[in-house]
C-alpha cells in the first residue's frame, strides 16, 4: 500500500514554497506557552496518504449507512403488516440480511481504517526520522534528546486516532444523519423541530469545548517529551548516578515530569468529561421529547404508532454520528496537537540546505585535493572566529543551570534535606533539565575562537595544546563543519571548506571525537562502522596498528569478540584505540584525533604515543591533546587560550617563548620546575 512519505519531496532540501506561506506550512505558529500548533491543513495531507484505500474505507462506510437507514423503513413496513395481520417473508429476510451486511461491512471497514491509521504513523515516522538524522549539529546541541524520542514514538500516534477514532466514520455518518433527517421531517415535522432544537444546543457546547483540548493536549505531549528526556539522561548516565547514590533524587526528577504529564493529561479527561455528558444528554432530551410529545401526538391521531417507533429509530441514526463526529473532533485535535510538535522539526532546515556556495563546488580527489594544489596545506585555519549560535549558548546554559541545581540538591538532600529539596525542584523552572522552549530571553554568546590562523602541511602532525574551553574541540567541529566560522576561513588543501560537498569533505577526514562511542557488540561490529565491506584482514590489520593486537588473541572469538555496553569490557586506552582503529578503516588522508580527557596509565600511554605513530605515517593530522607527553614530538604544535593563538611553534621552541606553554609542561612533568 502507500507507504510513499508523504511531502517527502521537500525532504531533500528546503522547500522555499514552505517558507512562503510561513505560518501555515512552514515553522507551526508558536503559543506563548511553548506548545506549537498545527491547522487542518497541515494534517490533511497525511491522512490522505492512501487515497485509493480512503475512498474505499469511505465507500465501505457510505454503504453500512445506506443499510441501517433501510432498517426503520423495513421496521415500519414490518409493523404496518401486523397491524393488517399478514406478513411477507421476504420484508423478515431483507431485514435480517441488512442486520448482517451492516455487521461484515463494519469489520471489514474496522480493519482497514486501523491498517490506514498505522501506515500514517509509519510514513510520518519515516519523514520525521529523515529528517532528524539531517538535522544541522546546532539543532541537537540546542534540544533534548528524550524530547526528540518522543516525537518520533508518541506525537506520530496521534495520528492515527484521527482515522480510528471517527473521523472516517463520521463522514459515512453524515449520510446516515442527512438520510435521517429528510425521513424523521417527512415523517412529523413538528416532532422533528423539538428534537433538532435540543440537539443543537448540545452541539454548539460540544464544539466550542473541544476547540480547547487541542491547547491541552498539545500542553500534554510536551510534558510527555519531557518525560521521556529526563528518562533518557537517567538511564544514559545510570554508572555516575549509582556511584553518587543518586538513584532516588533521579527517580524523583523522573518522577517529576511524570505528574507534569499525568496532570496536563487530566486537562485534556477534564474537557472530554464534559463532552461525554453533554452527548449523552442530547441522546436522553431528545428521546423524552419524541416520547412526549409523540404519544400525544399518537393519542391526538396525527401520528400512527408504526410512523412514531420509525421516528425513534431514526433519532437514533440521527444522533449516533453526531457521537462519531464528537470523537472525531476530539481525536482531530489532539492530533493537531502533536502534529504541530512534528511540523516544528520538519519546518527546520536541513543541514547544507542554507549553504550559499559563490564559486561552484570543488571536486576533491584523492587526499586533499593533491591534483588541484599539490602545494597547498592540507589544512589551513585563515582568522578564524567564532561563536555558538544563541539558542546553542542558551541552551547549554539552561543545562548548566540545572546541573548546578542538581549539585545543591545532591549537597541539600546528603544533609537530610531531601524533600525540601526536592519539592523545590519540581517548581522552579531552573529545574527543567533543559529548557529548551522556556527560556526564551537574550543571552551573550561569546567568542570562542578569535582570529585563529594555524596551517597543517601534507604528511605532517600537528597539535592543539591549551587549558579546558580554550576551543580546541571547537577548532574541529568546524573543520567537519558541524558548524561554520563567523569569521576568516578554512582551507582544506587550499579549498575553501564552504565550496566543498559536506560528505566529500567528510570522506576526506577521520574524526575520532573525546571519548568516542563505542556501540556494544563486537569489534567487528565496531570497525566496520567505519567501512561496511572491510574483510577481517584488514579488520585485523588496522587493529594491531593501534595496538590492540592483544585484545584480538586474548579470545578464541578474535574479531567476534564482544566489547560490552559502551564498551565497558575495555580500558579507557583501549576504546579510544578502537575508536582510532574505526576512523583509520576508511582509510582517510587526514586524522583529527580529540584525544581523551581520561587519565591513561603509563603502559597505556605508551602503547597509544606508539599507535599515534604508526597511524601518522602518509597521513595528515591533528591532535587534540591533554597529555603534552603524546605531541611533543609533532611537528608543530598550537597553543591556544580563550579562543586565541598564545604561540605556534615545536615543543622546545614553545617552552621557551609561552610561559603557558612552559607552565603545562612543568605540571606534566616534563620539565623540572
Ligand atoms: N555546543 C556548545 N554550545 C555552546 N558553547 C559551547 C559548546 N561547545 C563548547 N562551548 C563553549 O566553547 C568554549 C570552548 O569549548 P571547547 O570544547 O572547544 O574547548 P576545549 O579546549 O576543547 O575544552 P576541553 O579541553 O575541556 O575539551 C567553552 O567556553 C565552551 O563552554
Amino acid at each position: 500500500m502507500g507507504d510513499k512519505p508523504v511531502g517527502s519531496a521537500s525532504v531533500g532540501g528546503e522547500d522555499t514554497s514552505q517558507k512562503k506561506r510561513g505560518g501555515f506550512l512552514g515553522r507551526p505558529p508558536r503559543k506563548e506557552s511553548g506548545a506549537p500548533r498545527a491547522t487542518f491543513k497541515q494534517l490533511l495531507p497525511h491522512l490522505l496518504v492512501n487515497k485509493p484505500l480512503l475512498a474505499g474505507i469511505i465507500a465501505i462506510s457510505i454503504f453500512s449507512s445506506a443499510l441501517s437507514l433501510a432498517q426503520p423503513l423495513l421496521v415500519n413496513v414490518l409493523i404496518g403488516q401486523v397491524e393488517v395481520g399478514t406478513i411477507a417473508a421476504w420484508v423478515v429476510w431483507v431485514l435480517v440480511g441488512a442486520v448482517v451486511l451492516g455487521a461484515i461491512a463494519n469489520g471489514v471497514q474496522h480493519f482497514l481504517l486501523q491498517r490506514t491509521g498505522e501506515s500514517i504513523v509509519l510514513n510520518t515516522r519515516r519523514r520525521l526520522v529523515a529528517k532528524l538524522l539531517r538535522l544541522p549539529v546546532a539543532e541537537f546541541d540546542a534540544r533534548r534528546t528524550g524530547d526528540l524520542v518522543s516525537r518520533v514514538g508518541s506525537d506520530t500516534t496521534m495520528l492515527r486516532a484521527v482515522l480510528t477514532q471517527g473521523l472516517v466514520e463520521a463522514i459515512g455518518g453524515a449520510l446516515t444523519f442527512i438520510g435521517a433527517v429528510i425521513a424523521m421531517i417527512v415523517l412529523d415535522g413538528v416532532l422533528f423541530l423539538i428534537t433538532f432544537a435540543v440537539v443543537v444546543v448540545a452541539l454548539l457546547l460540544v464544539v466550542g469545548m473541544s476547540m480547547r483540548i487541542r491547547e491541552a493536549s498539545a500542553a500534554a505531549q510536551q510534558k510527555v517529551g519531557d518525560l521521556t528526556a529526563s528518562v533518557e539522561r537517567a538511564i544514559s548516565s545510570v554508572r555516575t548516578v549509582r556511584a553518587f547514590g543518586a538513584t532516588e533524587r533521579e527517580e524523583r526528577l523522573v518522577d517529576a515530569d511524570a505528574v507534569g504529564a499525568y496532570e496536563r493529561g487530566l486537562d485534556v479527561a477534564r474537557i472530554s468529561a464534559f463532552i461525554v455528558p453533554v452527548a449523552g444528554f442530547a441522546m436522553q432530551g431528545a428521546l423524552i421529547a419524541v416520547l412526549g410529545v409523540g404519544g400525544l401526538r399518537v393519542a391526538a391521531g396525527d401520528l400512527s404508532i408504526a410512523n412514531l417507533i420509525a421516528f425513534i429509530m431514526f433519532l437514533f441514526m440521527m444522533i449516533m454520528p453526531l457521537g462519531l463526529f464528537f470523537g472525531a473532533l476530539t481525536a482531530v485535535n489532539t492530533a493537531l496537537g502533536a502534529l504541530g510538535r512534528i511540523e516544528e522539526i520538519i519546518a527546520i532546515p536541513e543541514e547544507g540546505s542554507g549553504d550559499r556556495t559563490e564559486a561552484p563546488l570543488a571536486v576533491l580527489e584523492g587526499p586533499a585535493n593533491e591534483h588541484a594544489a599539490p602545494d597547498a596545506p592540507a589544512v589551513e585555519f585563515d582568522a578564524v572566529s567564532f561563536h555558538y549560535p544563541e539558542n546553542v549558548v542558551r541552551a547549554r546554559a539552561a543545562r548548566e543551570r540545572a546541573a548546578a541545581r542538581l549539585e545543591t540538591i545532591r549537597r541539600e538532600s546528603s544533609r537530610g534535606g531531601m524533600a525540601a529539596a526536592m519539592t523545590g525542584a519540581a517548581s522552579d523552572p531552573d529545574a527543567r533539565l533543559f529548557a529548551e522552549d522556556g527560556a526564551q530571553a537574550r543571552v551573550e554568546a561569546p567568542l570562542v575562537l578569535d582570529g585563529v590562523s594555524f596551517a597543517l602541511r601534507r604528511g605532517e602532525r600537528l597539535a592543539l595544546v591549551g587549558p579546558s574551553g580554550s576551543g580546541k574541540s571547537t577548532a574541529l567541529a568546524l573543520l567537519e563543519r558541524f558548524y561554520d566560522p563567523t569569521g576568516g576561513s578554512i582551507r582544506l588543501g587550499g579549498v575553501d571548506l564552504r565550496s566543498i560537498d559536506r560528505q566529500q569533505l567528510r570522506a576526506q577526514l577521520g574524526y575520532v571525537q573525546q571519548d568516542a562511542p563505542i556501540l556494544a557488540g563486537s569489534l567487528r561490529e565496531n570497525l566496520l562502522l567505519g567501512r561496511p565491506d572491510a574483510d577481517d584482514v584488514a579488520c585485523e590489520q588496522v587493529l594491531r596498528e593501534v595496538n590492540l593486537g592483544d585484545v584480538l588473541d586474548r579470545s578464541d572469538d578474535r574479531l567476534d569478540t564482544q566489547v560490552g555496553e559502551s564498551g565497558v569490557m575495555l580500558s579507557g586506552g583501549e576504546r579510544q584505540r578502537l575508536a582510532i582503529a574505526r576512523a583509520l578503516l576508511s582509510a582517510p588522508p587526514i586524522l583529527l584525533l580529540d584525544e581523551s580527557t581520561s587519565a591513561l596509565d603509563g603502559a597505556n600511554e605508551r602503547l597509544m604515543r606508539d599507535a599515534l605513530d604508526k597511524v601518522s605515517e602518509g597521513r595528515s593530522v591533528i591532535v587534540i591533546a591533554h597529555r603534552l607527553s603524546t605531541v611533543v614530538d609533532s611537528d608543530e604544535i598550537v597553543v591556544l587560550e580563550h579562543g586565541q593563538v598564545l604561540g605556534r611553534g615545536k615543543h622546545l621552541e614553545l617552552v621557551d617563548t609561552v610561559p603557558l606553554y612552559r607552565e603545562l609542561a612543568q605540571h606534566q612533568l616534563l620539565l623540572p620546575r
